[in-house]
């Protein structure tokens, strides 16, 4: 098998660090360098302070970014103009980012993977609830992470309400007259849909779709209790981006 040369930014974070054991034990994967601004990593292999600087030394043919929001996007733009094909777990991108670097994919005929989920189960949970939407329109999403999480709501949250959203006439829930009494109480809307973000030490990271309907309801949940539960994910994306020549947007869409 063809060896496939990694960089990875973020390798000190919770979940750089489980990518950085992925790449190193995996035989087709080869970890050449890491991008950590602060240069406090230590690897065997080069660290960066910067991506461009990275770029103009190395030449990996994919970079795994694990960062925050900003940083995140910024990297992806890069490795694109770079000719590197990014995969990206970072979270809270714009819909305007995300269209963004969808026509840069585009034009440089890049693969890019950005996957809000990289965990299979969370991956079904999304699908079943997409399922359950077309019976069940009343839905509440309620995720629940770890507190050092910088974005809500939660990548997956969102990617959810869109994969509903392509099965779900928009509909305003609840009482027509429902007032907040007290600002936030309904947490965040999506066409409609509420979504409500819990932070809690002792989390990891999981969620749960509630649907409603006369005298029923339906709980679909995925629960991680590690970050390991994400690299089959990682890996998956790695492999597949390699033969890729466009922006996708979720696992689901590369998963059979
Ligand atoms: N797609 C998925 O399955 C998952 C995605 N995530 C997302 O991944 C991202 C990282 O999450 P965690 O590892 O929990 O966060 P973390 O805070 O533990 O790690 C982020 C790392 O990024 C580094 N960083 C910040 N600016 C940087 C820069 N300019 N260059 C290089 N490194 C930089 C920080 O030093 C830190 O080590 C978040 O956006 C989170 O939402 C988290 C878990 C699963
Ligand atoms: O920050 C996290 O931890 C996670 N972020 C992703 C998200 O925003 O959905 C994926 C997972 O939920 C863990």
């Amino acid at each position: 098998m063809e060896q496939i040369k990694v960089t990875i930014a973020g390798p000190r974070g919770r979940m750089g660090k489980e990518a950085v054991e992925l790449v190193q034990n995996t035989p087709h994967f080869t970890l050449i360098s890491v991008i950590d601004h602060k240069g406090e990593a230590s690897l065997d292999v080069p660290v960066y302070k910067d991506i461009e600087e990275c770029f103009r030394t190395e030449t990996p043919h994919v970079l795994i970014d694990l960062t925050t929001p900003e940083v995140g996007y910024l990297h992806t733009k890069t490795a694109l103009e770079y000719g590197v094909r990014p995969v990206v777990g970072t979270t809270g991108f714009t819909p305007e980012e995300l269209n963004e670097l969808k026509d840069l994919a585009e034009s440089t005929k890049l693969g890019c993977i950005i996957a809000p989920n990289f965990a299979i189960g969370a991956v079904l949970m999304m699908k079943f609830s997409q399922m359950a939407a077309k019976y069940f329109d009343d839905i509440e999403i309620i995720e629940l992470h770890h507190d050092q999480k910088l974005d809500a709501p939660s990548g997956t949250a969102v990617k959810t309400a869109e994969m509903i959203k392509e099965v779900r006439e928009a509909k305003t829930q609840g009482h027509p007259n429902e007032k907040e009494t007290h600002s936030g109480a309904r947490g965040a809307t999506i066409d409609g849909m509420h979504i409500h973000s819990v932070r809690l030490p002792g989390l990891i990271a999981h969620q749960q779709v509630m649907f409603g309907a006369e005298g029923q309801t339906l709980t679909v949940r995925h629960d991680s209790y590690n970050r390991a539960s994400f690299m089959s994910g990682v890996k998956v994306s790695v492999e597949t981006v390699m033969k890729l020549d466009t922006l996708v947007y979720g696992l689901e869409n590369i998963l059979d």
